[in-house]
Parts: structure tokens; C-alpha cells; sequence
């Protein structure tokens, strides 16, 4: 869907270099544009990339926000404009796409500590804590993102919400397979007073269950009310035997970096 971009100027640096805006000779005619949601995501992820410095060990994100972050290293390396760094892929999709673009990649158990890590987000709470997973890779995408010393979520601002859970999509649980039902069921059970519906994802629009890169399944969270203090929720979910991982991400962006109708904002944690 195109979301007007009426106000923005020009001289926005970050929209300059992803190509998607031409420098403006006069500031008192700023263009009018149409910016598509992938054109903000672009916006986003390049502003990210300018706080990746030569030498740092990267997480690198998943997702078609991320995406546009881990061509933009892959394009900085090839014109030398970055050098020695070390990317550690959330999925297999990034694994396969960072290889493809020449990116140097390790893991945790070689490279424990990550300078940063970019990543996309399904929503963000004004205290930007988050929602991930939609893509499936939440499990890998805590466990680097967890440990990074920086981490900067780049979202469109139809990912901001006024609580977790508030989108009324899914936040997503990574279960095992073994008797996911009975999981999803008092996953559900544990939300009552939420209205929550938990369901199993599936592949494709069919019956098939989605998969993990770790080879388990995702039971989807829908709320209808906010489910109160989210560490309380956290700590439910993440005793229930069966559960490998939930996508709730609370208090690890430091910086989440939107891309919006009236420009780019910044948010650092406070
Ligand atoms: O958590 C994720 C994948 O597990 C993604 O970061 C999240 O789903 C956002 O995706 P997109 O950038 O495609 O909107």
C-alpha cells in the first residue's frame, strides 16, 4: 500500500542514499512523494547502517526490513567503505542472503559478544519493548539480539502501537511439536482474561505446520485486551513446559529507528 509522503525534505540524508529522493535545490519546494511501506523500510534500515563501523561483529536481522540492512552492509563492503566485519544471520534466509552478498559470517560460540545488531520488529510500545517473530525467527533473533551491546530495531511507523499486543496480530510463541496442542491450549488458558485465541501456524495457507529453523512450530497469540504487565506474561509463558521462546523482546532495543509520513525519527531508550 503507498503511503503518502508529502512533507518530507530532501535534504534527509537517509532517503537520499537508499535512492528513493533526489536532492533538492531549493528547500522552500520540498517533493511530493508517494513512499511505499517497503520504500520506508529501505529508510529505516540505511539510516541503521550508518552506526555499523568497520571491525564490528553484527547480528543481522530477518525479515524484509532487515533485508534492505544486510544489502546495504553487503554494499559497503564491496566498495570498501567498510571493512572486517563479522556477521552473525538470525535465519537461515539471512545466512543465505549475507553469503550471497560476500559477507564474512560466524556464530555465538565463536564471536560471544556482538557490537550490534539490526533488526526489524512487528510492534513497538512506547517503552520500545517489542514484538517479533512474525517471521519465524524469533528463537535465533533473541539469542543474538540478546547479547548484542546495541541493538537498533528499523521499523515503518505502522509497527508503533500503544501496548503490546494492541496490533491484534499475532505474537508469536515457539513451541516443540511434541503435542503442540496441548501447549497452545494452555498458552490460550493462560491469556483468558486477554480473549485470547492462540493458533498453530501453518505453511502456505495449508494445513501443513510451519517450521522453524530450529524445527519447531509457532502457536499465535491474539489478544482482544492488553495482557497487563508484560514480565508477569513473559515469565507464565516461558515456564509452561513445551514452550521453547516467545516474541515478546522487552527492554532490549536500544534505539528503534521509524520511518514515517513526516520523516525519520530516532528513539533511544531511555
Ligand atoms: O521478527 C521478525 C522475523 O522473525 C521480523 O523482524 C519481523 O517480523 C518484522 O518483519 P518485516 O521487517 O518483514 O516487517
Amino acid at each position: 500500500m503507498a503511503i503518502p509522503y508529502p512533507h518530507f525534505i530532501a535534504a534527509d540524508k537517509a532517503a537520499m542514499e537508499t535512492g528513493l529522493l533526489a536532492p533538492s535545490s531549493s528547500s522552500l519546494s520540498p517533493p511530493t512523494v508517494v513512499l511505499t511501506q517497503d520504500e520506508l523500510k529501505k529508510i529505516a534500515a540505511y539510516k541503521a547502517v550508518e552506526y555499523v563501523e568497520s571491525g564490528m561483529v553484527l547480528g543481522l536481522g530477518t525479515g524484509s526490513t532487515a533485508k534492505h540492512a544486510v544489502d546495504r552492509i553487503g554494499e559497503l563492503l564491496r566498495q570498501g567503505k567498510l571493512s572486517n566485519i563479522v556477521g552473525i544471520p538470525t535465519s537461515k534466509m539471512t545466512h543465505e542472503q549475507a553469503v550471497s552478498l560476500g559477507i564474512p559470517l560466524s556464530d555465538l560460540d565463536s564471536h560471544p559478544v556482538v557490537d550490534l545488531a539490526i533488526d526489524g520488529a512487528d510492534e513497538v510500545d512506547p517503552d520500545l519493548n517489542l514484538v517479533k517473530g512474525r517471521g519465524g525467527s524469533l528463537l535465533r533473533e533473541k539469542m543474538v539480539e540478546g547479547v548484542c551491546k546495541k541493538f537498533v530495531v528499523i521499523v515503518d511507523e505502522s509497527k508503533m502501537v500503544k501496548y503490546i499486543g494492541g496490533s491484534g496480530l499475532a505474537m508469536p510463541v515457539e513451541v516443540v511439536p511434541f503435542c503442540w496442542k496441548f501447549t497452545a491450549s494452555r498458552l490460550q488458558k493462560l491469556f483468558e482474561e486477554a480473549g485470547c485465541v492462540a493458533k498453530l501456524r501453518t505453511f502456505g495457507g495449508k494445513d501443513e505446520p510451519f517450521v522453524t529453523d530450529n524445527g519447531n512450530y509457532i502457536v499465535d497469540l491474539y489478544f482482544k485486551k492488553s495482557i497487563g504487565d508484560l514480565k508477569v506474561a513473559s515469565d507464565a509463558i516461558l515456564q509452561l513446559a513445551g514452550v521453547v521462546e516467545h516474541g515478546m523482546f522487552l527492554d532490549m532495543a536500544t534505539t528503534v529507528i521509524v520511518a514515517g509520513k513526516l520523516g525519520v525519527t530516532v528513539k533511544h531508550k531511555q
